[in-house]
């Protein structure tokens, strides 16, 4: 950070000098000059508040920064609210006012103002209409006219400061709407990377816009630069990382910055800063094409440290990216040999890895508290092509806020275990899930988990993710904007469903032993896809909406109903099917029902067939030497596996309805 002396700067000609507004005035401490506005309150009684809302009311000429080192406040929180107050300036009077009364003001994130409609501001409680007067030109024109000029990305900054103001043009390129987002330079926000960053690990970091990717690779860019003294050059696109204007912000320490005259040579600016500055780390935001990914590639084939954000959710997001799938090694499909498809159940082709990753490591950024780390980049993609869940560490910081200390734990022994490590017992975690919550009461994680709570009790739904890669449903919810009535939990016993994929549950007997003792619903996948988990969502979401009245009692009943239809059916395998060689028809059940019993039929390698109609549609398993529609008419069979499509959807069912996702067969132990 520059020292604060040094960033006092005085302007010429001195605006005439403010009076302070009454609650500063009260303030014996709280200085104004002609050159510069000085503030020392005890922090007991200091209001940023205050300070904002008049500081964002000086001329533009006026800003200054507290020179005076006696400050009760860190100096980060006071260089913040001076760069609060100058976004805040951009907004005419009465936004601006009921900007700054607002009780979240220090976590705004961004202002919206369209043309011809009332303006917002976004805080992370939503979305607060900051005037009741529609946006006129003159708005926009007062604004734009505060800030640097747009580049071809249609994006402008502050000088010295970290926001990114970007505009939306009519036909003719008039600006008629802008997006003010507040950019924060926030100590510590990359804590939970040091030991990637310190090991030298070019990292990935990935998430969707607005989740803190540039704030974390400002912080990642400082930390390298000042306290593991490399030295660092940041490719700098839209001037987010190191601020608009030429002299960088204090928020990336001594890391040098780049600016890239235009969007389309980033790819170019980087290579010139491998040849021209001898950097040992790179930190470029926003990889977002081809050229800009080979140009990453070759970078890292020489050996320098490579920091960079892309957009998307999970990995999985850029293995299906063609213009991004470098930065993972690329993705090929492999033709197998005889031999190697009937091994693998008949499958002819297999997507491989093509090469390399560019990255050692990816994180995924699940939100500001919590991240998603995969140490091996590769070992992700790998995982990912072929079917199996990637092992990840799930890092998640207990309290944060703007400059504020931030408590950071690690606890990759819960997430990971469940995720990604069958043999780790589901008894075993449920007693670490309870131990944490009673180990101390005043540890911080307790106070998460009473906020977690406080939420939870306001939506429907509560999910328990199990061998799916919890990012992807995090983002099927997005996608169905069931954010209100589906939430995620890593508790199990307060879950009210279970969501898994089925290869990775079947092979463990204990969840389901433990899903069945809760009276749990579950809805299984068979693929981690997008498509199938949001089918299993909204299943979930019709069949919850439509039985909550009595979800309990019905529950346990259908639970009830197939532990029997399971048992007749595996009594019939074991004792005459299998021992007799003869076909047996099963009491009639209902079409949910027969398909459990058509997955045990299978597990014992056994063909099975629906026959008769509802009410009297039923399960025949046949022995290994009939075949299934020996001996009777074709009307007679209503439908076999056959009929079903990969995803276990009867093809002439109700359109893929509830039904299309399978259920769990409770098989016998
Ligand atoms: N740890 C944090 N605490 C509080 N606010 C944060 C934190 N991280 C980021 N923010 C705020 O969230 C907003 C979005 O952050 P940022 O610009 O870093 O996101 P991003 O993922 O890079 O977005 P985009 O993809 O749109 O560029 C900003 O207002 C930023 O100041």
């Amino acid at each position: 950070m520059l020292s604060q002396s040094s960033m006092l700067h005085h302007l010429h000609p001195p605006p005439p000098p403010p009076s302070p507004p009454p609650h500063l005035r009260t303030l014996h401490s709280v200085k104004i000059s002609h050159r510069s506005l000085h503030f020392s309150p005890p922090s007991s009684s200091f209001s940023h508040r205050s300070i904002i809302k008049h500081i964002s009311k000086f001329p533009r000429s006026c800003f200054c920064y507290c020179s005076d080192s006696s400050t009760s406040l860190p100096s980060t929180n006071d260089e913040f609210n001076m760069e609060l107050g100058r976004l805040l300036a951009l907004l005419p009077e009465e936004m601006r006012r009921r900007a700054t009364e607002h009780p979240e003001l220090d976590n705004l994130i961004e202002v919206v103002m369209d043309l011809g409609r009332k303006p917002l501001a976004r805080f992370p409680s939503g979305d607060f209409i900051l005037s009741d007067h529609p946006i006129t030109f003159q708005d926009l024109e007062h604004a734009t006219s505060q800030v640097g000029d747009f580049a071809v990305d249609n994006r402008a900054g502050i000088s010295r400061t970290l926001h990114r103001i970007s505009a939306i043009r009519n036909r003719k390129g008039a600006i008629v709407g802008l997006t003010c987002r507040v950019g924060r330079a926030i100590s510590g926000s990359a804590d939970l990377l040091r030991d990637l960053v310190k090991d030298e690990a070019s990292i990935l970091l990935i998430g969707p816009p607005g989740v803190g990717k540039t704030t974390i690779i400002r912080e990642i860019a400082r930390m390298l630069a000042d306290d593991y003294r490399k030295r660092v050059m940041i490719v700098d696109t839209s001037n987010e990382i190191g601020g608009d204007g030429d002299i960088p912000h204090a928020g990336i320490g001594k890391a040098r910055r780049m600016q890239v005259p235009h969007t389309d040579m980033q790819h170019k600016v980087l290579i010139e800063a491998v040849e021209n500055h001898m950097p040992q780390v790179i930190v470029i935001d926003e990889i977002g094409t081809k050229l800009e990914a080979m140009a990453a590639s070759t970078i890292a084939q020489r050996g320098i440290q490579l920091v960079a954000t892309a957009h998307g959710v999970t990995i999985e997001n850029l293995i299906m990216n063609p213009s991004l799938e470098m930065l993972v090694g690329g993705v090929q499909s492999v033709t197998l040999g005889d031999e190697e498809a009937s091994r693998r159940g008949g499958q002819k082709t297999v997507l491989e890895r093509k090469g390399p990753s560019t990255f050692t490591c990816a994180v995924e950024i699940i939100s500001k508290a919590e991240l998603r780390v995969h140490r091996s980049l590769e070992a992700t993609v790998d995982a990912v092509l072929s079917g199996r869940a990637p092992r990840f560490e799930v890092r998640k910081i207990n309290t944060w806020g703007l400059g504020n200390m931030l408590t950071i734990e690690e606890e990759p022994s819960i997430d990971i275990s469940f995720q990604n490590h069958d043999e780790i017992l589901v008894e075993d975690f449920l007693e670490m899930n309870d131990k944490l919550v009673n180990e101390n009461e005043f540890n911080s994680k307790v106070a998460t988990n009473m906020v977690e709570s406080t939420y939870r009790d306001e939506v429907a739904i509560h999910l328990y993710v199990y061998g799916i890669p919890e990012t992807s449903v995090i983002q099927g919810i997005k996608q169905l904007k069931a954010d209100d009535t589906v939430e995620l939990t890593d508790n199990i016993s307060e879950a009210d469903a279970l969501l898994a994929l089925q290869s990775k549950l079947k092979k463990n007997p204990r969840i389901q032993a433990v899903a069945k003792s809760h009276h749990k619903s579950i809805y299984v996948t068979k693929t981690s896809s997008l498509v199938q988990i949001m089918k299993a969502i909204r299943a979930l979401i019709s069949e919850h909406t439509d039985g909550s009245k009595d979800f309990e009692g019905e529950d346990k009943m259908s639970s009830s109903e197939k532990m029997d239809a399971l048992e007749e059916a595996r009594l019939v395998i074991e004792q005459v099917v299998i021992p007799k060689g003869e076909p047996v028809e099963l009491l009639p059940r209902s079409f949910h029902i027969t398909s459990l019993q058509m997955d045990l039929a299978k597990e014992c390698q056994l063909q099975s067939e629906r026959v008769g109609k509802e009410p009297n549609a039923r399960l025949r398993i046949l022995p290994l030497h009939i075949r299934m529609d020996e001996g009777r008419s074709t009307d007679e069979i209503i439908d076999t596996r056959d009929n079903f499509d990969e995803n276990g959807i009867d093809d002439d069912m109700n359109n893929g309805s509830v039904y299309s996702v399978d259920r769990l067969p409770f098989l016998p132990d």
